[in-house]
């Protein structure tokens, strides 16, 4: 049974959802880090939120691990190259939480803005009236820079402007035309430091954005100006945004996160008159919860049923509107790959030549594609342990050389003539033989079919075995061939043979209902002028 350990807490809806599909699901929300280590060899998924980190070490000892699921946004707790190397497929949910983060990013920019923490407690725990002492700023006519125009950035954009400020934004990533759509005028981030009164940070974190407010970065902010961080921690210096804030060279600040989570004692924010602190809530909304927990249950259930997932943060991406064709050519090319592997051997891997044709020809999914290919192509060398995250690598690891071609044309007119929408082809290494290929389409029915092999047009569509022979065009082969599966019981489902010419090369197809065995696919080979016969899964 599949086995899926949830490690921090998640609302019941995707426990349930991962249950109803009939996987064992233990809920152990445990800090120890040995206990994690001792147990995660025996789960197939992991699910996390921020909380637990999974490191290479964790990954290592998860021997059966397939997936990990980040219910939520932020991957910094996860070593995703390390997942990567190993065929972890890592999940996440980057769209349940936006807009739940986005107002907790406005709820804390209002809060330190308008003093409501320390009047609250001032009237509420010391019953104090103090009118005169809590004086805040208004938003309405401020200007607000933001770190990062993303999703989070994108829904805080839209509402601050709602509220009467001037947006400005620093996004490498983030065309000037976008950012335009949204009113909002793109900067380097020194000068923008340098104009704002609120600055709020929506990047996430990474090895370069560790430290990207530094010192010298919070000195450009004005003495007047607030800062909001409801990213990650370690985008911020803490120990120098505390000294700033202690001296009085920032009006103050509002966080969420922290470089250490949960946030240490000793920590020197702490007690400060001008800081706003709220633990990690930028997601805690009801709905943000159930929409992370139903949506990365789901996200699991797809890689652990072998299927696409729709945000794999090590997968290449596939737009979302073009996953309901996209799964199908996923699978045309993970079945051609395997087909390729299992009718050319490893002599035809060495160069790889994937063309990608028709509707598939400009596709933006090809990286994924290709990705499933290698899959396909991998699985008959490497049996276990190759998924649709690892195959880029690990073809790379075995010196594959692997081209793409976007192309109309460039196939044998009879390949063509097919409507081959993805074509696989190599010149085996140390022969002079001829170019070996297998070209596949998918119909309007979803269903992937094979439809040449070698340049000869044929047309399977069903799944199971399949004999794939070549040999001499001349009487008695096909009947041979009959006759010897006849007599070791394999029903023959159906039958195509294509030819180049009469007398000349042929190529035979024959679907059989059962696997066949090696000693039969033996005696098939001994039939005269049959040059070579392979067993074939679609
Ligand atoms: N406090 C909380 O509970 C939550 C925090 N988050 C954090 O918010 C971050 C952002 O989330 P989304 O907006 O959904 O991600 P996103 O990927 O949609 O947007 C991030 C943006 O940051 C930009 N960026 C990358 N490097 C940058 C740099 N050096 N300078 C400026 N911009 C840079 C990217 O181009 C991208 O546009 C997440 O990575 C996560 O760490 C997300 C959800 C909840
Ligand atoms: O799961 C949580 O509450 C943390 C949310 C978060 O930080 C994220 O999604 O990146």
């Amino acid at each position: 049974m599949t086995r899926v350990l949830v490690a921090d807490p998640l609302d019941e809806a995707g426990v349930e959802r991962l249950r109803q599909a009939g996987a064992e699901v233990d809920v152990r929300h445990d800090p120890d880090r040995a206990a994690l280590l001792a147990r995660i060899g025996e789960y197939d998924a992991l699910v996390v939120r921020s909380e637990t980190r999974v490191d290479a070490a964790v990954l290592e000892a998860g021997k059966r691990l397939r997936v990990v699921g980040r219910a939520g946004t932020g991957v910094d707790n996860i070593d995703v190259e390390a997942a990567t190397r190993r065929g972890v497929v890592v999940v996440n949910t980057p769209e349940a939480n936006t807009v739940a983060a986005a107002e907790h990013a406005l709820a804390l920019m209002l809060a330190v803005a308008r003093r409501i923490p320390w009047a609250h407690h001032s009237l509420a725990s010391e019953r104090r009236w103090e009118r005169h002492r809590f004086m805040g700023v208004q938003l309405a006519g401020k200007t607000l820079g933001l770190v990062g125009l993303g999703r989070i950035g994108t829904e805080v954009a839209r509402r601050a402007r709602a509220m009467g400020m001037t947006v400005v934004a620093h996004d490498p990533y983030v065309t000037g035309e976008r950012a335009a759509q949204l009113g909002v005028e793109l900067m380097d981030l020194d000068p923008m430091l340098e104009r704002c009164d609120f600055v709020s940070i929506h990047c996430p974190l990474t090895p370069r954005t560790r430290h990207l407010l530094d010192a010298s970065r919070l000195a450009r902010l004005r003495p007047t100006a607030y800062l909001v961080n409801c990213a990650r921690g370690g985008i911020v210096d803490e120990a120098a945004l505390a000294r700033a804030l202690a001296q009085g060279r920032l009006a103050g600040a509002a966080l969420d996160v922290y470089e250490t989570e949960p946030l240490p004692a000793d920590s020197p924010l702490f007690g400060l008159p001008n800081v706003v602190m709220t633990p990690h809530l930028g997601a805690s909304t009801r709905e943000a919860q159930a929409s992370a927990a139903r949506t990365v249950a789901e996200e699991v259930l797809r890689v652990l049923s072998g299927e696409l997932p729709h945000s794999a943060v090590n997968l290449p991406s596939i737009p979302p509107e073009r996953w309901p064709r996209a799964r199908h050519h996923v699978e045309l090319a993970r079945r051609l790959g395997r087909a390729f592997a299992e009718l050319f051997g490893p002599e035809a891997m060495a160069r790889l030549e994937i063309v990608y044709r028709g509707e598939l020809a400009h596709a933006p999914e090809s990286g994924a594609l290709t990705a499933a290919v290698l899959w396909g192509v991998l699985t008959p060398v490497m049996q276990e342990g190759v998924t649709l995250a690892s195959a880029p690598v690990l073809a790379r690891e075995r010196g594959m050389e692997v081209v793409e071609t976007h192309s109309h044309g460039a196939l044998k007119e009879q390949e063509a003539a097919t409507g081959a929408l993805i074509l696989l082809r190599s010149r085996p290494r140390g022969s002079d033989s001829a170019e070996v290929s297998v070209a596949g389409h998918v119909g309007d029915d979803g269903r992937p079919r094979l439809v040449a092999i070698n340049g000869y047009r044929i047309d399977v569509e069903e799944s199971g075995y399949l004999l794939v022979s070549s040999h001499q065009d001349r009487p008695g082969i096909i009947g041979k061939v009959g006759t010897i599966l006849g007599q070791h019981q394999i029903n023959i489902a159906y039958m195509q043979v294509g030819r180049d010419r009469p007398g000349g090369h042929a190529v035979m197809v024959v679907g059989v209902d059962q696997e066949v065995p090696p000693g039969v696919v033996e005696t098939l080979r001994r039939i005269p002028d049959l040059w070579d016969i392979r067993v074939v899964e679609w």
